[in-house]
């Protein structure tokens, strides 16, 4: 991922994504590691300024392209991981979790879901997606305090499965976890992973429009909008500090 300066989602970075998922999907890979050109980010996420006073429409828009994206991703036939060589809050953390395996680097980087911060709430697709990670506990504890964890404590709970000394080597790490599956029958392998998902990838087939309408409702909500604004003005006064 290239999207200076943090690689957040916007609605035409999230179509880039689903043409290069649906362009490597016809190719006969071994696998794909998600991994960011953008030193100390993975993924800040969503960028936040496609749903703080948002057009209507393209609100619809884009969390229909958030729901494409993650369909595509969930049920790639071959092996996924992530050499997450820095922060993921949030969508950069959900971006993690589609992949069946995670390496991180060390570092003083953040991992988790921080949708409550917010003042949004994370859709069940999410939720299922994390709980098939972690134990549904500490998940529910993390999401409930938008939790973001140290590199550490993120290998402790299972939300990554190995730590990496820098992104060269977190990259090694996948392409090792890749090639575990060199004997394996592509199909078999599919079909198994394809089952062991279809928690999350069910809920985001059969609930499309219902995911799209709590969105909007969540989004368009008052008070929500006024949590947007003032963690807009954290982020912006950041800098200034
Ligand atoms: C069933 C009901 C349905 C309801 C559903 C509702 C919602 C959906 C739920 C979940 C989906 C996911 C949601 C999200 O992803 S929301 C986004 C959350 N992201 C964050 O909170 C991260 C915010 N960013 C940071 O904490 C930091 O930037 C960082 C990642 C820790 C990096 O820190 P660092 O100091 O290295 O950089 P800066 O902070 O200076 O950032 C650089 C630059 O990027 C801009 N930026 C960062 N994050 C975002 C963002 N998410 N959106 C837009 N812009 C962002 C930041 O402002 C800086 O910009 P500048 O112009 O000042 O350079």
């Amino acid at each position: 991922m290239q999207r200076p300066p943090a690689n957040t989602f916007n609605l035409e970075y999230l179509h880039e994504i689903t043409n290069s998922l649906d362009e490597i999907s016809k190719q006969k890979l071994k696998g794909v590691i998600l991994t960011s050109a953008i030193p100390n980010i993975f993924s800040a996420g969503l960028d936040i300024k496609e749903f703080y006073k948002p057009d209507l429409q393209r609100l619809e828009n884009f969390w229909s392209s958030v729901q494409d994206v993650f369909i595509k991703l969930l049920d790639l036939d071959f092996a996924t991981a992530a050499a997450i060589n820095g922060h993921a809050p949030a969508a950069g953390c959900v971006l993690s979790l589609s992949c069946e395996y995670r390496a991180m680097v060390n570092g003083n980087y953040k991992i988790g879901l921080n949708e409550a911060a917010l003042g949004i709430i994370t859709t069940p697709w999410i939720q299922a997606m994390m709980y098939q990670v972690i134990p549904m506990k500490h998940t529910e504890t993390a999401l409930t305090t938008a939790k973001l964890f140290d590199v550490d404590e993120a290998l402790q709970i299972g939300l990554i499965d190995e730590i990496a000394s820098n992104k060269e080597d977190a990259i090694n790490r996948c392409k090792q976890y890749i090639r575990k599956f060199d004997k394996i029958p592509l199909h078999a392998r599919a079909l198994t992973k394809q089952r062991m998902r279809q928690t999350p990838i069910k809920i985001l087939r059969e609930q499309r429009d219902e995911d799209i309408r709590m969105f909007v409702d969540v989004v368009m909500n008052p008070s929500v909008q006024d949590n947007l604004k003032d963690y807009v003005e954290k982020l912006k006064n950041k800098k200034k500090k």
